[in-house]
């Protein structure tokens, strides 16, 4: 079931379209990725879908269960969230509670239960100028919490960390996913393919590929042929175009990386053409694309 539907979704500042007509159907109970390179407009999206922005063009819809404000079931966590380094982590958290419109002692519940999950009970008391970056974004993943939202909207929240805390933030992020729905934005494959469970990639302004992430990594995830030869082998290249199973061919000077449709009948008709052509293979190996390779040949575009 959705949780927002958006619809020709469009924001232009002036002449610039930071996006441009994107369809999204954000999924209850999954984590889900917005992907793309800088710029790609994913800030202006969740701007968007939190109710921070006004779109100039297209729809938003919440699920019909839950009517009123969207804002009240979204969680937000912005890209470069504002602390006050001489609060304690428990005293933000009662604070934005309390902004919530949480009572003292409600507030003080919820903050302590909040503490628990990410795991910063230990350090409730200790002011927030003092936490590793880690410390603070998990921080404000639980202020994202506090009024028990349906979705979570964390802008990439784990790009500026160090290698220690963005292990602890996604590892935070695993674990929240099982109890509510995630969409957040990177321009990190890596992440999005160790979260979530559908993705979107933009970019300028577009959603260019979605799916699951099992879905993409079958459907996008070629068999590849490595070649590394003694002579450069340009003319036997042009030849390769023209069989039934080539798909795309990458030639760096003597090292040749072809995309094929089907491995077995490339594989052996390349060995049978290497011979032919007196070509010397130093390497022949078989590979597979990655969503890596998928990922930069859309941000390269
Ligand atoms: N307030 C604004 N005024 C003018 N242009 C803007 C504004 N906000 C965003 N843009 C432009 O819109 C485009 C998309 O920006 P956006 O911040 O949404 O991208 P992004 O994918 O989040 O990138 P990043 O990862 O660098 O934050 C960019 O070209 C940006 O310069």
């Amino acid at each position: 079931m959705n949780l927002i539907t958006a619809e020709s979704l469009t924001r232009a500042f002036q002449s610039t379209v930071a996006v441009d007509g994107i369809n999204l159907s954000i999924k209850e109970g999954v984590c889900t990725a917005l992907l793309g390179p800088n710029g790609a407009g994913k800030t202006t999206t969740l701007n968007m879908l939190t109710g921070l922005i006004k779109p100039t063009g297209g729809s938003i819809a919440f699920d019909e269960r839950y009517h009123g404000d969207r804002r009240q079931y979204i969680g937000y966590l912005p890209q470069f969230p504002k602390f006050y380094g001489w609060m304690s982590g428990q005293e933000y958290l009662m604070y934005t509670g309390q902004l919530c419109g949480l009572t003292k002692k409600a507030a003080n519940e919820r903050a302590e239960e909040l503490l628990t999950l990410v795991d910063l009970a230990e350090a409730k008391r200790k002011r927030i100028g003092g936490y590793s970056g880690g410390m603070k974004q998990r921080l404000g993943i639980a202020q994202a919490l506090v009024n028990n939202p349906k979705l979570v909207i964390l802008d990439e929240p784990v790009s500026a960390l160090d290698p220690i805390g963005r292990r602890e933030v996604l590892e935070l992020m695993k674990k929240l996913k099982k109890t509510t729905s995630i969409l957040f934005s990177t321009h990190v494959l890596h992440d999005a393919e160790e979260v979530s469970d559908d993705i979107f990639i933009m970019n300028r302004g577009k959603v260019v590929i979605e799916g699951g992430l099992a879905e993409l990594q079958t459907k996008y995830q070629k068999p590849t042929i490595y070649i590394e030869t003694e002579e450069e082998p340009d003319i036997w290249c042009r030849a390769l175009k023209k069989k039934e199973w080539f798909r795309h061919m990458h030639l760096d000077k003597k090292q040749l990386t072809i995309t094929v449709e089907n491995i077995n009948t490339a594989r052996e008709e390349l060995l049978a053409d290497a011979t032919l052509h007196k070509l010397k293979p130093l390497r022949f190996e078989v590979v597979r694309t990655t969503l890596e390779d998928l990922f930069m040949e859309v941000a390269k575009k």
